[in-house]
């Protein structure tokens, strides 16, 4: 089975992309190693950046202005290329795209055609920050290579399960129903994953056992999975809602919307952007980097130490409330950039929550460490895990699943 023709088509490039980033992976699903990795950083910005990093090679950089997704995939496939692995690759059996928002429509994996493309283009007023990307990252692969097959892995996906008092929001039935107003929620292939991971972690079934999981990334989400389905979730309608984020406010009073309106004069356009993208630990300290922001508060910066402890009393809550969701909580998993790395937030997040089971030892808390773990002393009754999320991994098994079926 080496020969060029008979080598099985069983690789797939993933692409995960962000406002202004993409991530990507080219998977060998035979055994699921990873064949290259790369990141395009500042999209849109004079000073994009293109790391590309293959399995068996050198990494490297490439610095130029990149306007769109567009160019920022046409980059990535010359990298590809340049290694003998281009989109032209007959070894190359489809490309999974993350997709933020499915609607109420995508429940599972879709394989991309004109339809599914029009359906996530009328969800972008929902997602306006990550549909038009992942939107122009679809039309650029599908020009490269009209005949690979690209399938769409939806952040919503994994919340459908969510029941109607959890999903819908209390206001006039018919104008949600009429303008499909409801909860959502997002970073679903996380959600899954870890949730799945954490039970195999404690070495329960994940159809019996009960997680929080905290996604926190630069969006960052909660949600109580129960048996494997989520119960509830942080999101809605939008990525907006909920936790304090990088650059996004999470949950506030609705009236501040009108407030602003009203009182500051400031159109939609201005409030949206402010909510997104000038609140959350940005707005509240100028930093969104957790690093930074622990830095500046061990200093002694007052404005940093307010945006942490306003990051973790948010926190605090969505654990209290996910242990009320669930009524018996078997472990809360911390996950995403900010989940994994940053010993001070879970150490702030668990402190004091002895009443809920929650204990967090300390020593094993400050270790760095990038597999899964435990973090809690063995007498807790709830388990504490770090779990480093793969939604890469997630996106090419689901992808590869569906095309092989
Ligand atoms: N060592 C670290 N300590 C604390 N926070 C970290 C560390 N490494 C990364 N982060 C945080 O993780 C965030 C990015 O998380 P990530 O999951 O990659 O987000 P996204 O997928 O949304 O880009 C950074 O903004 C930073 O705040
Ligand atoms: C949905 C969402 O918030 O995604 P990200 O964390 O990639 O911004
Ligand atoms: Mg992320």
């Amino acid at each position: 089975m080496s020969g060029r023709n008979t080598s099985p088509a069983n690789r797939v490039l993933v692409l995960n992309s962000g406002s202004s980033s993409v991530k990507y992976q080219l998977l060998d699903m035979a055994d699921r190693s990873r064949l290259a990795v790369g990141l395009v950083e500042r999209i849109g910005e004079e000073s994009s950046r293109l790391v590309h990093t293959p399995a068996d090679g050198e990494r490297r950089e490439r610095r130029a202005p990149m306007g769109d997704h567009g160019a920022a995939l046409t980059a990535v496939a010359a990298e590809l290329a340049a290694d003998g692995m281009g989109l032209d690759s007959p070894r190359l059996a489809a490309i999974g795209h993350r997709v933020v928002h499915g609607g109420k429509r995508f429940t599972a994996p879709t394989v991309i055609d004109e339809e599914v493309l029009a359906e996530i283009e009328r969800l972008v007023p929902v997602a306006p920050l990550h549909n038009p990307a992942n939107l122009t990252g679809i039309r650029t692969a599908r020009a490269l290579n009209p005949e690979l097959p690209q399938v769409a892995v939806f952040d919503t996906a994994f919340h459908t399960t969510m029941p109607e008092h959890a999903s819908r929001y209390a206001i006039d039935v018919e104008t949600a129903d009429a303008h499909r107003v409801r909860r959502y929620g997002f970073h679903g292939t996380s959600h899954a994953y870890v949730s799945r991971e954490t039970a195999r972690l404690l070495g329960r079934d994940p159809a019996e056992t009960n997680v929080i999981v905290l996604h926190l990334g630069n969006g960052a989400s909660a949600s109580a999975v129960r048996g494997g389905e989520c119960a509830d979730t942080s999101m809605g309608l939008t990525p907006l809602e909920g936790l304090v984020m990088g650059t996004r406010s999470g949950d506030i009073d609705p009236a501040v919307v009108f407030h602003l309106s009203r009182v500051a004069g400031m159109s939609t356009d201005e409030v949206d952007e402010l909510l997104n993208k000038r609140s959350g630990l940005v707005g509240l300290c100028g930093d969104n980097d957790m690093r930074e922001i622990v830095r500046r508060r061990d200093e002694g910066d007052a404005r940093a130490k307010l945006a942490f402890d306003i990051y973790v009393h948010r926190l605090r809550k969505y654990i209290g409330a996910y242990t009320a969701v669930l009524g018996r909580v078997d472990a809360v998993a911390f996950t995403a950039g900010v989940g994994e790395n940053s010993a001070p937030v879970r150490q702030a997040a668990i402190e004091g929550l002895e009443g809920l089971g929650l204990g967090l030892d300390t020593e094993l808390n400050s270790e760095r460490c990038d597999r899964a773990r435990l973090v809690s002393p063995q007498y807790a009754r709830v388990a504490v895990a770090v779990v480093p999320t793969d939604e890469e991994l997630e996106i090419a098994a689901q992808t590869y699943a569906l095309v092989r079926s």
